[in-house]
């Protein structure tokens, strides 16, 4: 500790420290730094100060707007020529729907639904996947869109396969760093296609249940569209954290997403927010923006729900042509600031699943194998 400085004693340093984080306010932050217990350590040394902050949720973003505002008032306050920051993890495992028992390996699942086909579902849930991993967090991702799995080709995987270490169970293939299995894997779409209610419910569990999979913060879990049969076995049988619901501006998909809230509700999932997707069209020769599928709708649906706007996403070719060629655009584009709504989006679901859960202590995932 240097004696001239004027934090004077390592406490004083803290407090110093601790009051300055106290004060700041981001989007994920529903208490502030401090009141979170995220102050891990603090020290001075031959003029720099050194402070590690340790979330509970996937925060990188959050990290970064925290060193640029907070570094230069530190560095005044404490009277160091240089602040080394560090951020660790220790990621929440959270109250699951009905007190259910994980999967092993797994601490938290995401499910992105839509009531309706077509609205962008698996785009947003790559997409999202992808982000949570540039926000710091293990993240992997289940395909249960049984009648069109596109995941594998989204990822650019669709020509992998799972191997099986033991005959039993599934080794998920990894894309984009992400962990992923998928029924795509598994059949062809022909097959896919003629599958009954209960027996694509039941591949389902299997694939997730079956799989090996790796440490994961977050599994996103892309629902089949609609809300159906399937899809309330679905919500009722997997040991879900919380739900997000994607929808376009239009009216008749903000009639489909209110079905979708309405079931969540009904089999106690909580919902984490809704997403809006291809709310804004920019034309790629000019730049214009432009709103083709109305504004407003999915801000009023939050509001009378009760529930939030997690983002709005915009409808844009090159998203398209990214996910066409299995690099979606949160990898293949990560300064883009298409990159940058959807690392918010992902800063903001993290966020929401940890202040909306309540926290489940210590629990151990045991692998089972
Ligand atoms: N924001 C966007 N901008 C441009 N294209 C998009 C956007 N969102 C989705 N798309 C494209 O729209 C098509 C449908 O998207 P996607 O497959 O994600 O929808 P879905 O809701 O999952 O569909 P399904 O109901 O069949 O599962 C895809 O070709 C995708 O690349």
């Amino acid at each position: 500790m240097n004696s001239q400085s004027p934090a004077g004693s390592p406490e004083a340093l803290r407090a110093m420290v601790a009051g300055t984080l106290a004060n700041f306010q981001h989007p994920t932050l529903k208490h502030n730094l401090t009141a979170l217990k995220a102050l891990h350590h603090v020290a001075l040394l031959d003029g720099t100060v050194h402070i590690e902050l340790q979330m509970p949720f996937a925060w990188n973003s959050g990290f970064e707007a925290l060193k640029a505002e907070c570094g230069p008032e530190l560095l005044r306050l404490t009277g160091a020529q240089a602040i080394d920051w560090k951020l660790s993890y220790s990621i929440a495992t959270l109250k699951r729907v009905k007190n259910q028992a994980g999967i092993n390996g797994v601490k938290n699942i995401i499910a992105v639904s839509s009531g309706k086909g077509g609205v962008g579902k698996s785009s947003t849930a790559v997409n999202l996947a992808l982000a949570l991993a540039a926000e710091g967090a293990k993240v992997g991702i289940l395909d249960a869109d049984i009648y069109g799995p596109s995941i594998p080709t989204m990822l650019g995987s669709e020509h992998e396969r799972p191997t099986s270490p033991d005959g039993t169970h599934m080794a998920p293939v990894i894309s984009h760093g992400l962990a992923t299995n998928s029924i795509g894997y598994l059949v062809t779409d022909d097959n896919a296609m003629v599958w009954r209610g209960p027996m694509a419910s039941k591949a389902l569990m299997q694939l997730l249940q079956e799989t090996l999979w790796p440490d994961l913060d977050y599994l996103v879990l892309d629902m089949p569209p609609g809300t159906g049969d399937i899809q309330l076995t679905l919500a009722q049988n997997i040991p879900v954290t919380g739900a997000l619901v994607v929808t376009t501006p239009q009216d008749i998909a903000l009639i489909d997403a209110k079905k979708g809230i309405v079931m969540f509700e009904k089999v106690e999932v909580p919902v984490l927010g809704i997403v809006e997707n291809m709310s804004i069209h920019i034309c790629s020769n000019c730049g214009h923006h432009e709103p083709i599928f109305g504004t407003g709708g999915a801000q009023k649906l939050a509001e009378s729900y009760n529930t939030a706007l997690l983002g709005q996403m915009r409808l844009h070719i090159s998203l398209r042509e990214d996910l066409d060629r299995g690099e979606p655009t949160v990898v293949s584009r990560p300064d883009s600031e298409f990159t940058d709504l959807y690392r918010q989006l992902a800063g903001k679901v993290a966020a929401q699943l940890y202040w909306q859960g309540e926290i489940i202590p210590g629990e151990i995932a045991f692998r089972a194998v």
